[in-house]
């Protein structure tokens, strides 16, 4: 942006560390100084759970409701019917209309955390709404019509694929269209004249600002934010041991805790600007830590974002937990447990496989070398043994932790 911003929302929006492209700032400036706006950000059904991945785009709704305008949530019941090609390498499995509408369910509820649904408020619609029920003909004359495939070939989302030589379905390269027509739907239904999304979503969303224009005569506008990577170089959300979830039965408040607790020194201030609500004036002094102090920031960091999530309660008692667990070797209650059935006790249930099962290692051959490096502990004494077992008259007298380097434990318990 050549001029720095004056509305409220792309001044903190930008100090913030949110915004990578904007379609016409100068003038969308203008429009949010001018009023309340409403503007969307669609999120496919993908899986019954959001991830931190998409914490970023939920965020900066939630920075737009806080600087007093109106945040559309779209579902894409609709579009995760199709499976949108941006970003990936290959098409997605196509999902059944039951896993769809399950995964709906279980991201529908994420948000009420973040948003302020009351009348007036946020809104949340399901593209599958329109998009369902569209015929053939009709919607290739009408907006079919208004796309060029000379264009269309050159955005992101297809030239990369044809550039790798990875096939692009014809069904996947309709995505486009669709998520452009839900821009022009709501629009027409709500006002909604900006979409935003992340850096990958911008061919799609520019296509869409271009039908508004082009059907309605109206100036529709487009915001990303940067994919964030860790100092590590990975895309952010995913760790090794999968993504980090949303919902808690996926991922507990005490292990979201400690994601956010184990960031890199060096994105501890990028993190707490992004995804905490401190003042950027606290975020500044707390990024400045340096040596062990980072560690305080580190626990602001994981006690704000969980409170945001799944509310101040269990993040204190999450940060109270890691505080008993790592600063006085207690057992917690409140870890995350794992129960295994008095069958598997019964015979005997080998380490390697507990690991497996409580989520501490992905496979039995990568348990068996945590085992073997030293990286497994039982109530705090290392495990030897790759082919130690686990007794029933082990965790007869209570759940028995079981811990992976110093800061990944599971209690285990018996059915
Ligand atoms: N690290 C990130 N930074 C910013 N935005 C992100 C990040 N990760 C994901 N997003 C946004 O969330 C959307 C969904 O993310 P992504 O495609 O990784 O999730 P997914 O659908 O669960 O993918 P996959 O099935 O490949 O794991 C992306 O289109 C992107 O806009
Ligand atoms: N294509 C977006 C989701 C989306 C769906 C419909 C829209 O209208 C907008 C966005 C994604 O994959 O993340």
């Amino acid at each position: 942006m050549s001029a720095a911003p004056t509305s409220d929302f792309l001044r903190e929006a930008q100090e913030r560390g949110f915004i990578h492209q904007i379609t016409d700032a100068a003038a969308l400036d203008a429009r949010l100084k001018a009023g309340p706006v409403a503007a969307y950000i669609g999120f496919d059904c993908t899986a019954d759970s959001l991830h931190v991945g998409h914490l970023l785009s939920i965020m900066l709704l939630r920075l737009f409701q806080r600087t007093g305008h109106r945040p559309v949530v779209l579902i894409g019941g609709g579009t995760t019917k199709v499976g949108d090609p941006s970003g990936k390498d290959e098409a997605r499995r196509l999902l059944s209309e039951a896993e769809i509408e399950a995964n709906k369910a279980g991201i529908r509820r994420t948000f009420d955390a973040f948003l302020d649904f009351g009348p007036g408020k946020a809104l949340m619609l399901d593209n599958a709404e329109w998009l369902d029920s569209l015929l053939y003909i009709p919607f290739l004359r009408d907006i079919g019509r208004h796309f060029s495939v000379n264009r269309m070939l050159t955005m992101d989302s297809v030239r990369l694929r044809l550039e790798r030589d990875q096939p692009l379905s014809f069904l996947e390269f309709n995505y486009m269209l669709l998520q452009a027509y839900d821009f022009l739907e709501l629009y027409r239904r709500h006002g909604v004249i900006l979409q935003m999304g992340g850096s990958d979503q911008w061919g799609n969303i520019i296509m869409g600002a271009d039908l508004v224009r082009r059907l309605e005569g109206a100036e529709a506008f487009g915001l990303t934010t940067p994919l964030i990577t860790t100092a590590s170089g990975a895309k952010m959300g995913k760790t090794a041991a999968g993504a980090v979830w949303l919902n808690p039965e996926r991922v507990s408040p005490y292990d979201y805790w400690q994601f956010w607790r184990n960031v890199d020194d060096a994105d501890v201030g990028r993190f707490l600007a992004l995804f905490t609500e401190l003042p950027m004036a606290e975020v500044r002094r707390l990024a400045a830590l340096r040596g062990a102090e980072v560690n305080e920031a580190k626990k602001v960091l994981a006690t704000e974002a969980t409170a945001l999530r799944h509310g101040r309660a269990a993040a204190e008692l999450a940060a109270e937990t890691a505080r008993r667990t790592f600063e006085q070797g207690e057992t917690a209650e409140t870890l995350p447990s794992v129960t295994l059935p008095a069958e598997m006790l019964a015979a005997g249930a080998p380490v390697a496989a507990v690991l497996v099962r409580a989520g501490l290692a992905k496979s039995n051959s990568e348990a068996r070398r945590l085992v073997a490096q030293g990286g497994v502990r039982l109530n705090d004494a290392p495990v030897t043994d790759p082919t130690a077992t686990l007794t029933a008259e082990m965790v007869a007298a209570g759940p028995v932790k079981l811990s992976v380097g110093r800061k990944r434990h599971v209690l285990v318990r018996a059915a």
